[in-house]
């Protein structure tokens, strides 16, 4: 909380803006909002920044200080909109509140930032989306290893770990895509832009020693040894400076935060940033997400399942055990039990986060009465799980605490549709608590006293007219015309005179007033004390109920993935030691579900005889998306899933690689080639022998010599020197001969069958993989296919026919294309426009690179051609 008093520097300014200068010191690199009245406040730069990104009137506020004040203002009532909007963004936002009624004191009303909200510090649900976790990771570098320590705030999960490099830092952010990063302000370290907010705090946070005795502190633990990271100076430094920011940011206790897990990557099948990219896992390359691997696989009932499939995909585990267990319960579950456990679980609020908001103490009613119900679901579900034979379902059984203590509880003291909020009453139920009970009946009984007092009283007076009335100064009183007072009984004292008539109040209505009439007032602090006990109460018993949330969540998770293992056919892979991934009929998971034509399946066969796999076949083939599929597969395999083959034997792991499809898109530009080398350079310094590598035409992002010189580079060190399995795409025919000089390198292409029907030629894409490398290119045909003109077509067909003339022994049509000295031309046929013809309908949109390429030379011919018109 801060202070008000001015800074001598705000001297200049109104009472009101210094008033606002100085609790904006102490909050320099957020936003704030101030309050006034019925809205929220920013000025200066804030008011700009906010302007610019809700898209609100930019207003001034008189002067201040000499100068016009920018102003913007957001409404109280719609606020948290307005903020969801802004954290999206990743601003982070104090909100500054009244803390006493207008006019209470002289001066400005007295103001303090209440609560603070960052990206990747909020438990709210309006903030945040439900079925993704909100995290905030620190990072903490040195000179021999770099300190990550993250926290998952809603679930109270703190974990951390160090790694080696940068590079192992960005695959590790990548995994973990938090929301807000937090460095030491001395900090170099850049990150990928994006939508992660940056948060600097001060360097000495980030110490060791300082940070060391935070965590002590924070834990209550004489040693962090404990939780397994006690020489792990960097990961602690980076957990110290995290739960400092977060207390900073939270204003309450953290009691949910009870213990620190130490990861070690090598635990996990790691997948960097461009590997999560281009195997379109989040969202497709298109952005969209239900094209995605999650989209296709989340199908849980409850956004609790949803985060926790999300986790298990962003830390696939090596552990054979952990999986196996996980494809045995998909089996039993998928023996039909899934159906009746989602549809018990549909109904169930999301324990873990409410399980934090009470750990938080800001749990509302209706987080409560959900919280009852789910309790009071629970023993269905434990029901179906007792049922059921496998021991992970027994586990989570296990978890399942039915905690019937609670479940009854909650069930007394919580109404059953209680109010959003706890403030106007209402919310703890009848018979829950006497006192309570008691002040209520009196509230309620009061209209009944009050009328039957009045009319005893207009008796014993006469007076007709005589009122029993209440307002806010003078609290109850007995109301009679002046000209009456004459007839105002003894004990009739007076209270109140106005214009027209006299107040009294009586011994009798005084201790009316005294017991009965504030008990509205008092039932409702009452109420407000008690649910503040309840929660209080609740948060006691957090780890029960994180508990029985991580259950819900696992079996949640479960019941999805045996729902997809039934919709989609797929299998259980078979998990084993003996080192290699084979495959029988696998299928591409997303594209398989999305395509309107049959999926053809194909087999992958990985092993110490063929690591590498060098792959040819026209353009739509279907290399890419080969490739992916065998990624998806080993990691639908590294979650638990079931996976979509019909056999998958799948030897241990530590890292899948991609090289695929940044190139695609020629927008990005001259960084095309860059990315795609820096991309290679990483694989080609961490690949392992247990690594899994896709490269998709590697060296096509620069010239066709430099190109092929480097793929043919890159695909020996990736044999010899690395050993990684290896799918190797490319379109240089000239690296499916090297195949015969490396034992464990073989040929594989995608068969396409071409046929004349009517006078034309047709291509069929068969999408099936044979052994050996393909014969043709088919990049003519597949040109006519995407729309290039016929007269394009049948003149690039000419051209190639007199390079293949002039270079006879190559065995690529497409190299030879580009490497053929240029043939003496022929006097071609006078086509003037061809050039200016091609040009304009040349749809380049429809273009891929290697397309474009062609055409290029294409037209470069065309150009010859009509140079040397007679
Ligand atoms: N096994 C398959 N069964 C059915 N359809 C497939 C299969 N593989 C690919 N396809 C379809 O063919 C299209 C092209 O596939 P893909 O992108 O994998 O080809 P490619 O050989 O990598 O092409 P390019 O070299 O142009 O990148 C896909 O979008 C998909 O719709």
């Amino acid at each position: 909380m801060h202070e008000t008093a001015p800074p001598a520097r705000h001297a200049h300014h109104t009472p009101m803006m210094r008033q606002y200068l100085a609790i904006k010191d102490g909050y320099p690199n957020m936003l704030m909002f101030y309050r006034m009245g019925d809205f929220y406040e920013l000025f200066f730069e804030d008011a700009e920044r906010a302007a610019d990104i809700l898209d609100i009137t930019l207003t001034a506020r008189g002067e201040s200080g000499g100068a016009r004040i920018p102003m913007a203002g957001v409404p109280y009532h719609s606020a948290e909109s307005y903020l969801a909007r802004l954290i999206a963004r990743g601003e982070s936002v104090a909100i500054c509140e009244q803390m006493e009624a207008p006019g209470a004191t002289k001066g400005p009303v007295k103001r303090q930032v209440v609560r603070v909200v960052t990206p990747g510090t909020v438990t709210d649900d309006a903030l945040m989306d439900a079925r993704r976790a909100n995290f905030i990771v620190a990072v903490a570098p040195a000179k021999r290893a770099i300190g990550i320590a993250t926290l998952e705030l809603a679930r109270g999960d703190l974990a951390v770990t160090e790694v080696v490099d940068e590079a192992a830092l960005h695959s590790e952010l990548a995994r973990l895509a938090p929301r807000e990063i937090l460095v030491a302000d001395d900090s170099s370290l850049v990150f990928e832009a994006g939508d992660t907010a940056r948060t600097e705090r001060p360097a000495w946070l980030f110490d060791a020693i300082s940070a060391r005795r935070k965590l002590t502190q924070f834990f209550g633990v004489a040693q962090l040894d404990g939780f397994g990271c006690g020489d792990m100076p960097r990961a602690i430094a980076a957990a110290g400076a995290l739960v400092d920011y977060v207390e900073a940011t939270q204003h309450a206790a953290l009691a949910h935060i009870a213990s620190m897990r130490t990861y070690a990557i090598t635990d996990t099948l790691i997948l960097d940033a461009a590997t999560r990219r281009n195997l379109e896992i989040e969202r497709s390359a298109t952005g969209d997400a239900r094209h995605s691997l999650v989209g296709l696989l989340d199908r849980c009932a409850t956004a609790m399942g949803a985060r926790a499939l999300r986790r298990w995909l962003a830390e696939p585990t090596r552990d054979f055990n952990t999986l196996r267990h996980r494809h045995q319960a998909i089996e039993t579950l998928a023996g039909g039990a899934y159906e009746s456990i989602a549809d018990k679980l549909r109904s169930m609020v999301d324990v873990e986060r409410i399980a934090t908001r009470i750990a938080l103490g800001s749990a509302r009613p209706r987080d409560l009465s959900g919280l009852a119900a789910a309790l009071a679901g629970l023993p269905g579900i434990k029901t179906e799980l007792a049922r059921l034979d496998a021991p992970l379902l027994a586990g989570i059984d296990t978890a399942l605490d039915p905690a019937s203590d609670l479940a009854g509880l909650l069930a007394r003291a919580i109404v059953a549709a209680p109010p959003v909020v706890v403030r106007d009453g209402g919310v703890i139920a009848t018979g829950y608590d006497d006192t309570l009970d008691e002040l209520r009946e009196l509230s309620a009984n009061a209209n009944g006293y009050l009328a039957d007092l009045e009319k005893r009283e207009r008796a014993r007076t006469g007076v007709e007219t005589l009122k029993v009335g209440y307002n806010r100064v003078h609290g109850y009183y007995i109301e009679m015309g002046r000209a009456h007072s004459e007839k105002a009984p003894l004990d009739y004292q007076r209270r109140q005179t106005l214009k027209a008539v006299e107040r009294y109040i009586t011994p009798e209505l005084k201790s009316f007033e005294d017991k009965v009439l504030s008990a509205r007032e008092r039932a409702l602090a009452r109420e407000k004390q008690l649910y503040a006990d309840l929660v209080a109460e609740l948060a006691t018993h957090l780890s029960r109920l994180q508990s029985i949330a991580d259950g819900l969540a696992r079996l949640d998770v479960l019941a999805g993935l045996a729902r997809c293992a039934v919709d989609y056919g797929w299998v259980a892979p078979e998990l084993t030691e003996t080192p290699g991934i084979r495959i029988t009929g696998g299928r591409h998971p997303v594209v398989e579900r999305f395509s309107d034509s049959p999926f053809v399946a194909n087999d992958t066969t990985l092993d110490d005889d063929t690591r590498l796999w060098l792959i040819t076949g026209p353009n739509m083939g279907g290399k890419s998306t080969y490739m992916r599929q065998t990624a998806l597969i080993v990691l639908m395999a590294h979650i638990g899933s079931f996976v979509p083959a019909q056999a998958a034997i799948i030897g241990p792991l530590d890292r899948v690689f991609t090289r695929i499809g940044a190139g695609d898109d020629l927008s990005a530009g001259q960084s095309t080639f860059m990315v795609e080398m820096s991309e290679t350079a990483q694989i080609l310094h961490h690949a392992t022998e247990r690594s899994l590598v896709l490269l998709d035409e590697i060296g096509r992002g620069t010239s066709t010599y430099d190109g092929l010189a480097l793929a043919r580079a890159v695909a020996e060190r990736l044999a010899e020197h690395n050993r990684a399995y290896t799918l190797f795409a490319t379109h240089y025919f000239e690296l499916t001969r090297l195949a015969a000089d490396w034992p464990a390198s073989n040929n594989a292409h995608f068969e396409v069958a071409d046929y004349a029907s009517g006078g034309e030629q047709k291509l069929v894409f068969l999408h099936a993989i044979r052994p050996g490398p393909a014969s043709r290119s088919f990049g003519l045909q597949v040109a006519e296919l995407a729309g290039v003109p016929k007269k394009v077509v049948r003149a690039a067909k000419k051209h190639l026919a007199e390079l293949e003339q002039a270079a006879p022994e190559t065995t690529s049509p497409q190299l030879g294309l580009f490497e053929a000295p240029s043939p003496a031309p022929e006097p071609a046929e006078p086509e003037p426009d061809v050039l200016r013809e091609r040009l304009s309908t040349l749809d380049c949109d429809a273009l891929s690179p290697r397309d474009a390429l062609s055409m290029l030379y294409e037209l470069k011919g065309l150009l010859v051609s009509h140079d040397t018109d007679p």
